[in-house]
């Protein structure tokens, strides 16, 4: 199980925050003409209400001194057309800016989701699927309320601040320096807390995606849960995971705390001094009550835009943790395509320095060598050695010089003991992950010269897992076939792999299954996951231990309509049970990632001890519905 710490580890490098939310430019630059316009109105917006201390100077020094009622009625109603102005202009802002941010939002998404399918299964190993879901889901909100909000007023703000100071100034230049005064050591805190901030917020989104895992993990392994009374210990888990989270969140707010504190009280300070010196030089005549109301008002109309710097700060430190985390999926290599076909014994681009390195073409021996000189058609393993990526440089690799050749049309069982490398052997073919040495080929073409497309068109497979989704039954079964195919290939993949019980179901095979479905058995969905690698008569087959989950009938049943379809395909097929191994023409023992011996059922049960074993084991392990010598007298 892949954990949640080393997906989080894999940083793009500290880009600073205003560079990494640059980043997000390509996806921003269609709607740059509404956002612009929007932060427009919005500075529009922000400056009139610098205008009313402006009409306040002129009430008072004006209508008040004068004792005129009607200059006092006609200075209300500018200050109430102003209010109103006000609020409609943050309105249109507001509609200017929803529906493109949400496209924005939707592009980002979209993109993520295509990428991750795209990337290779080795990527997926190594990331917890909570990490990826918080990725698409929170991390995304955040960087569209970024875009739809902080960024707008930071520049909003940052001019309202810019145009205040310049009217306090022209008023009275000395209180406008007093009330500047705060801005360096400010300057000096905010720097400060925007690294402790970044650390903290980072910390925060990946706990959170840890978080997410163990909600998903729990949701689908509720029966385990359940099963093993383990409801407890697991609610504790996430109580702890939960209260880390918690705790993180608390420094943050303690960070944020500490900012607002000193925007508040400094400005807040010269403000107050400001007040008293005004006080004085207009007790003294040299300076008018009108001014200093108008300065005052001035100075408390600045404390919103300078107050909300703090958090405003605080979420962009977010929206840049959030676009640094979702670049850290994106910037992830993705399956290279195909190598250059002019030579179809390189390896493709993106593949590990390993995997481009040439063919060390052994000298076959004994039937390897009587294999080469028959052709190249069907499967062939040439000196395939293959470690999976996140293992360690000096461990042994899983396989090992393998030299195997499928003939076309040959059934080819695969038995080995438990971890011998079967399944893994098995993922190179559909290049779920790429050869570290040697080559396979299809009919002589080596898989890394083919198109993805291609090469997964020839190849069906069914894995271990019967994986469904949540789709309809025929859906399920067609999803990897051309399509072209309909009804009639779809009835006759049902039938090789007895699966017509999906005629039964309440709504026959658009009965919509998976997680969000009907519930099927193990067998059951085996049997879907077998009749949608048989679909259309592949010309390779890849079956992963297939029938492991059947009853002794079903099981029979099984094999004599598989029989018919692996007589046109080459197939490689994973067996631990003799009826299973009946099924193939020939069979390969794999041993600790070697190939030990290969021949018929026959032979191998007369000369070799592993595979006596392995087959013995089995039948002991077995319903007792058959034993391994019976098995080798029906053949
Ligand atoms: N994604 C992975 N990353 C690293 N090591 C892996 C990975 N998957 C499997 N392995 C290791 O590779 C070895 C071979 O595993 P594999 O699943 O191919 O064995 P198998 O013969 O199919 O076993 P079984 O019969 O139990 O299914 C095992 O030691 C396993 O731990």
């Amino acid at each position: 199980m892949p954990t949640t710490t080393r997906a989080t580890t894999e940083t793009t490098g500290q880009l600073s925050a205003a560079r990494t939310l640059l980043r997000l430019w390509p996806y921003v630059r269609p709607v740059r003409a509404r956002w612009a316009g929007a932060a427009f109105v919005a500075v529009l917006a922000s400056c009139m209400t610098l205008a009313f201390p402006l009409v306040l100077k002129w009430i008072v020094d004006g209508p008040v001194t004068e004792r005129d009622p009607g200059g006092v009625w006609l200075g209300a109603g500018l200050l109430l057309a102003l209010g109103i102005a006000e609020a409609l202009l943050f309105g249109l802002r507001r509609w200017l800016v929803a529906r493109p941010l949400a496209g924005v939002e939707a592009a980002l998404r979209a993109d993520l989701y295509r990428h991750l399918q795209r990337l290779p299964v080795s990527f997926h190993d190594r990331w917890a699927s909570g990490q990826l879901l918080s990725r698409g889901t929170t991390d995304l909100m955040v960087v569209r309320m970024f875009l739809a909000f902080p960024l707008t007023f930071l520049i909003v703000n940052g001019v309202t601040i810019l145009a205040g100071l310049t009217v306090l100034i022209v008023q009275d230049w000395g209180l406008g320096l007093v009330l500047l005064a705060p801005a360096v050591p400010l300057i000096a805190y905010c720097y400060r807390f925007e690294g402790g901030y970044a650390g903290a917020s980072r910390r925060a989104q990946d706990q959170v995606g840890d978080l997410t895992t163990v909600v998903e993990e729990s949701v689908l392994g509720i029966r385990v849960i359940k099963g093993f009374g383990r409801h407890r210990s697991q609610a504790r888990a996430f109580r702890d995971l939960a209260g880390t989270v918690r705790g993180t969140e608390l420094l943050k707010a303690r960070l944020l705390a500490g900012i607002l504190m000193m925007i508040t009280l400094l400005p807040e300070v010269a403000l107050g001094a400001a007040l008293v010196i005004g006080t004085v030089q207009v007790s003294d005549g040299s300076l008018s009550a009108g001014t200093l109301v108008a300065f005052l008002s001035t100075a408390l109309a600045l404390r919103w835009p300078i107050e909300s710097i703090g958090f405003l700060l605080a979420m962009s430190q977010e929206a840049a943790t959030a676009t640094r985390r979702y670049f850290e999926v994106m910037d992830a290599d993705p399956e290279a395509n195909q190598a250059p076909p002019s030579d179809e014994s390189q390896r493709g681009p993106g593949q590990s320095p390993a995997a481009a390195t040439p063919l060390p073409s052994p000298a076959p021996q004994g039937e390897a060598a009587e294999d080469r000189r028959t052709g190249d058609d069907g499967l062939r393993f040439e000196g395939v050695s293959f470690r999976y990526p996140d293992a360690a440089e000096e461990a042994t690799p899983t396989l090992a010089r393998i030299d195997l050749h499928i003939r076309s049309g040959e059934t080819m069982a695969l038995v080995g003991s438990t971890g011998s490398g079967k399944t893994t052997l098995t993922a190179l073919v559909p290049r779920l992950y790429d050869v570290t040495e040697g080559r396979i080929t299809l009919d002589g073409r080596d898989i890394t010269a083919m198109p993805r497309a291609e090469l997964r068109e020839l190849v069906s497979v069914a894995f271990e897992e019967p994986t469904l989704f949540s789709a309809s039954v025929a859906d399920n079964v067609l999803m990897g076939a051309p399509e072209a195919l309909g009804p009639e290939q779809l009835e006759q993949a049902l039938g090789v792999a007895q699966a017509e019980f999906a005629h039964r179901l309440p709504d026959g095979v658009d009965t919509e299954v998976g997680e969000q479905g009907l519930s099927l058995s193990g067998g059951q969905r085996q049997r879907l996951a077998l009749a949608r690698s048989v679909v259309g008569t592949p010309r390779f087959l890849i079956l992963d231990d297939p029938l492991s989950a059947l009853d002794v009938h079903t099981e029979a049943a099984v094999e004599a309509a598989l029989r018919r379809v692996l007589s046109g395909s080459t197939a490689l097929v994973v067996a631990h049970r003799p009826s299973t191994v009946l099924l193939a023409d020939r069979v390969a023992l794999l041993s600790e990632g070697r190939i030990t011996a290969v021949g018929t059922h026959h032979e191998l049960l007369r000369a070799n001890a592993e595979y006596r074993h392995l087959m013995a084991g089995e039948n002991t392990g077995d319903t007792g519905e058959t034993d391994s010598r019976t098995e080798t007298e029906r053949v």
